[in-house]
């Protein structure tokens, strides 16, 4: 059963390619509404989601819903109502630009010329260029532009800045935040770039082999991750004791421990350890999903 309150529903959903298990019993319920990222490491099969959820790949077991549908089933009236653009940015490079968004305009029943003009607005792309003729930043540009033409209730972005520089990335960021149209549906956007997601996430979901980790608002998941700077003598306590740890650095005769889901008795452990002097201090999102990421995606995989 799907409840209409959820974009995503999937339950005990997995994909298997041969024996390579990209998704393991995933449950993931994405509310309706606001900016929710995705998060993890490569593999983590965060485009195997994305490719099942749209219904381009079958599941191995479990089920996936999309706005209430069977992912399996979805009828073009159902893709319709949603956008989707990901890092390749798949148009063919030889039609133009105004016989794209001519093509765009007679598939959408729900087609917003004033979205399309509010997101390219903030490209310098001319109607008669080719596709091929854009630089990757516009390209992204004018896949977004598409994506949200559409009116879609639900905008699944993948990766989309991936390759784009500093310049290009921002004018992409900004496009999304102050489109009136991204503000009237669900985002999901799958990214690397923590800064990328301290700007826009309301929500911030993480993956990990396949299973979810984490379902929180970005602060929230911060609060959970400290960082602590102690001076123990000698060699500081067996990485294997320490509660929590992501991340141990020794820098200038100072251990540096990156820890989950600690409180002030953390304090107290490393005094116990001998520790003279311990500090405590908050840590950025980067910093907290990239330890928590880095961790276990060291660790082998269990068989
Ligand atoms: N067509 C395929 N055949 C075999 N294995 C695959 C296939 N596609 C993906 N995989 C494997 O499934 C796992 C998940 O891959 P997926 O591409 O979904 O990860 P991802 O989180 O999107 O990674 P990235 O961040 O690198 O894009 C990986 O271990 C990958 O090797």
């Amino acid at each position: 059963m799907s409840d209409p309150d959820y974009v995503v529903q999937t339950v005990a959903l997995s994909k298997r390619y041969g024996r390579k298990l990209a998704l393991d019993r995933l449950d993931l319920q994405i509310p309706r509404g606001r900016i929710h990222a995705i998060v993890g490491a490569n593999g983590a099969g965060k485009s195997t989601l994305f490719r099942v959820l749209l219904g381009f790949l079958p599941p191995s077991a479990g089920t996936a819903h999309i706005l209430g549908r069977d992912s399996q089933r979805l009828t073009p009236a159902d893709r319709g109502r949603i956008g989707f653009v990901n890092e390749e940015h798949t148009l063919p490079g030889w039609v133009r630009v105004d016989a794209v968004v001519r093509m765009q305009r007679r598939l959408y029943p729900r087609w917003n010329e004033g979205a399309f003009a509010e997101v390219i607005g903030h490209y310098h792309v001319l109607p008669e260029q080719r596709v091929g003729q854009l630089s990757r930043g516009e390209r992204a540009g004018l896949n977004l532009a598409l994506a949200l033409a559409q009116s879609p209730e639900l905008l699944v972005l993948d990766e989309p800045t991936l390759g784009l520089d500093v310049v290009a990335k921002r004018a992409f960021l900004e496009s999304l935040m102050y489109s009136s149209a991204a503000e009237r549906c669900t985002v999901i956007y799958c990214s690397h770039q923590m800064e990328e997601i301290e700007r826009v996430a309301d929500n911030l979901i993480i993956l990990e082999r396949g299973q979810l980790k984490n379902m929180s608002t970005p602060e929230d998941f911060c609060a959970r991750v400290t960082h602590w700077v102690a001076d123990v003598p000698f060699k500081g306590p067996e990485p294997a004791a320490v509660p929590g740890l992501l991340q141990v650095q020794r820098l200038d005769g100072l251990y540096h421990y990156l820890v989950l889901d600690q409180d002030e008795t953390f304090a107290e452990f490393l005094r116990s350890c001998g520790a003279r002097s311990v500090q405590s201090m908050p840590v950025g999102l980067d910093r907290a999903v990239n330890g928590f990421l880095a961790k276990n995606h060291a660790a082998p995989a269990a068989a």
